[in-house]
């Protein structure tokens, strides 16, 4: 759901009963927004968040892409959303993760390519691909490298279990936490931003985002899509997938 209000975008993934898991249709409203914010001059902000208070996004829908069982399917999803995550990343307008609840996989992913993460208190966050038998695929790696000391970025990504937005924020990753009331005390921590006049906000992030359109930085974050869709045809993958869902269909 796309909804613009007091110079804020606000993207809401809604599918609460698959934990705000990520299917083509939110790939292609996630795009909608996009050129919404790049477009809009009153659209100062994005923030992207989950419906409801226990999923902020569980990542990739398993059941929807456990069909994909080639690299080469494999790639086509994975390089669309790359691309999608890609154009957030370099957005030339701030945005943010308001982490609502649990956010795991591909949704840590998709928090990592916004430019700052507010998180509910005790929200868990887990970087699981690993315990999958794949890694990040839509990019999460080359742009958490990026964004975090190495050592924390890179044990997120080897230990693949979740942790609480409290060490998230004490590792750098998350950026504020909130108890309560998560939409109105985003809203106001942004009005620092929102009353700024839009050429600005689009200059500084400009600034910011130049060192990701270069093409060294696009063959890292593209190179993750590859070796993950090389992963994806694994057998351990499969078994992996097949046996989350064959606990939720007990
Ligand atoms: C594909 C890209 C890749 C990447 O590049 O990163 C990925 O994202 S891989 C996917 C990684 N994500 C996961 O492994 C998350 C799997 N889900 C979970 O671990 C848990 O469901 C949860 C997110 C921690 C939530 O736990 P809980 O609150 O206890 O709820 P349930 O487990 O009972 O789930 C409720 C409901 O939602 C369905 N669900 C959850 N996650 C997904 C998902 N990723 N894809 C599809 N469906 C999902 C789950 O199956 C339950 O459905 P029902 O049994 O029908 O109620």
């Amino acid at each position: 759901m796309i909804e613009k209000q007091h110079g804020i975008v606000w993207f809401t993934i809604c599918r609460p009963t698959r934990r705000n898991a990520i299917d083509y249709a939110v790939m292609d409203e996630l795009e909608q927004a996009l050129q919404l914010v790049e477009c809009d001059d009153e659209a100062k902000v994005l923030v992207i968040t989950g419906e409801g208070e226990e999923a902020f996004c569980a990542g990739g829908d398993l059941q929807v892409f456990h069909q994909l069982t080639t690299k080469e399917e494999a790639h086509a999803m994975l390089w669309k959303m790359g691309n999608i995550l890609y154009r957030l990343l370099t957005l030339p307008k701030p945005t943010v993760a308001l982490i609502n609840g649990k956010a795991i996989g591909g949704g840590c992913e998709l928090a990592t390519a916004c430019d700052f993460r507010f998180a509910r208190a005790g929200a868990r966050l887990g970087f699981v691909q690993a315990n999958l038998a794949i890694t990040t695929g839509w990019g999460g790696a080359a742009m958490l490298f990026e964004k975090m000391a190495y050592d924390k970025a890179l044990d997120l990504l080897l230990h693949a279990q979740t942790i609480t937005a409290e060490e998230a924020e004490r590792i750098g990753f998350v950026h504020r936490i909130f108890a309560d009331s998560l939409r109105e005390r985003c809203e106001k921590q942004l009005r620092c931003y929102t009353n700024k006049p839009t050429a600005v906000l689009r200059a500084y992030k400009e600034a910011a985002v130049g060192r990701w359109k270069t093409e060294e930085f696009r063959q890292r974050f593209f190179a993750e899509i590859e070796r993950c869709a090389y992963l994806w045809e694994s057998e351990e993958h499969d078994r992996a997938v097949q046996s989350f869902l064959a606990k939720r269909n007990k």
